[in-house]
């Protein structure tokens, strides 16, 4: 019988090959660092018949339809958003996740990023590389801090909740959370509240975002929101960089209308090295490393693998995005 061939867009971790083989598929590995163009990843597809990518891959319906022929799809990522779900339902393709694998690890990327804001330490690190320790200083360097201020939620699923966990275990803060539906874990885990999007945004010190990006919440961050927001409140987004403005985000710190951001994703990805948030005082920048963690990286490579695997064996995909079409 001739083998079934996965096409993976990247270098992924070795686990999933290793999974793949070791269940008799023939694996069509991408062999550089930077993503696969997008026009030899069609190519490449249509001798394949799954196919194992990630969020910097465009599965956009021109992909779909030009490629119709596979049988499942498995994003290397809880977020999806680089995907045409609705397409690739129309063409019966299942298109399997990897919820959960990554959650504390991206909560951790986003408290630090909400503690290195407020003490401004990427900056301060970057002043002792740049020569200009200077001495102890009495009255500068100033920041926040954290204790008994209110956090606010943009999405409190899995990483929200594990962001407001620790926020309420090591600073006491209070909850508050904007979400589509109540979470029902909420209220008796964290004494977080449910509240309108403009109350978020207007009584949080902290708002960290934990939501996907969809059309409804692309640029929800923008001008008129920042001017809502605490002159002295910190933005942290670890979800997609497409949920905030970046000019905007640039105009509301330069003016004022808030103190700081950390950011994890940002709009276009890779950033330039000339963005002028790079070197401002009171922004920490990471390369989108919320789920960098040899723990949570193996996870994701295992569930991902599974999915193909499974579907294969058992016609199941165990962690699917659109499970209408199995
Ligand atoms: N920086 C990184 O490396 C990582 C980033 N992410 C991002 O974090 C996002 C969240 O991941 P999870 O917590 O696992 O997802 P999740 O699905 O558990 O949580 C997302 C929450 O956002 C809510 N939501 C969706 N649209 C909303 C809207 N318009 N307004 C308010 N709430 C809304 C949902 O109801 C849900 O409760 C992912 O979609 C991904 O984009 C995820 C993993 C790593
Ligand atoms: O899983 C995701 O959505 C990421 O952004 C990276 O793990």
């Amino acid at each position: 019988m001739t083998k079934k061939k996965v096409l993976l867009t990247r270098i992924f971790p070795k686990l999933a090959t290793q999974l793949l083989e070791d269940a008799g598929y023939e694996v069509i590995a991408w062999d550089k660092e930077q993503p696969m163009p997008y026009g030899q990843m069609i190519e490449a597809a249509q001798s394949c018949n799954a196919l194992f990518c990630t969020l910097t891959d465009k599965i956009d319906s021109t992909f779909l339809n030009a490629c119709s022929h596979l049988d499942i799809i498995t994003q290397y990522a809880v977020g999806y958003d680089n995907i045409d779900v609705e397409q690739a339902t129309k063409l019966g393709i299942p298109i399997g996740y990897a919820p959960n694998a990554m959650t504390e690890a991206t909560a951790d990327i986003a408290f630090g990023l909400m503690i290195a804001t407020a003490r401004k330490m990427f900056f301060m690190n970057q002043k002792i590389k740049n020569g200009k320790w200077g001495y102890f200083d009495p009255v500068g360097h100033l920041g926040l801090e954290l204790k008994d201020k209110t956090l606010g939620i943009l999405g409190l699923g899995r990483i929200g909740m594990a962001m407001a966990q620790r926020c309420k275990g090591a600073y006491n803060m209070e909850i508050l959370y904007h979400n589509r539906t109540a979470n029902p874990n909420a209220e008796d885990q964290i004494e977080a509240k449910l509240v309108d999007f403009d109350t978020l945004i207007s009584q949080s010190d902290v708002i960290s975002v934990h939501c996907a990006l969809t059309p409804s919440t692309q640029g929800i961050f923008n001008k008129s929101v920042f001017e809502k927001m605490k002159p002295t409140s910190l933005f942290i987004n670890t979800a997609r960089g497409g949920v905030h403005n970046e000019k905007d985000l640039i105009d509301a710190l330069n003016n004022g209308n808030i103190w700081g951001a950390g950011l994890d994703v940002t709009n276009p990805e890779p950033m330039k090295p000339n963005n002028p948030l790079l070197t401002m005082e009171n922004v920490c920048v990471l390369p989108h490393i919320g789920s960098a963690t040899i723990t949570a990286r193996e996870e994701m490579a295992k569930m991902a693998a599974t999915n193909i695997i499974s579907f294969y064996e058992k016609g199941e995909v165990p962690f699917i995005v659109n499970p209408e079409v199995l």
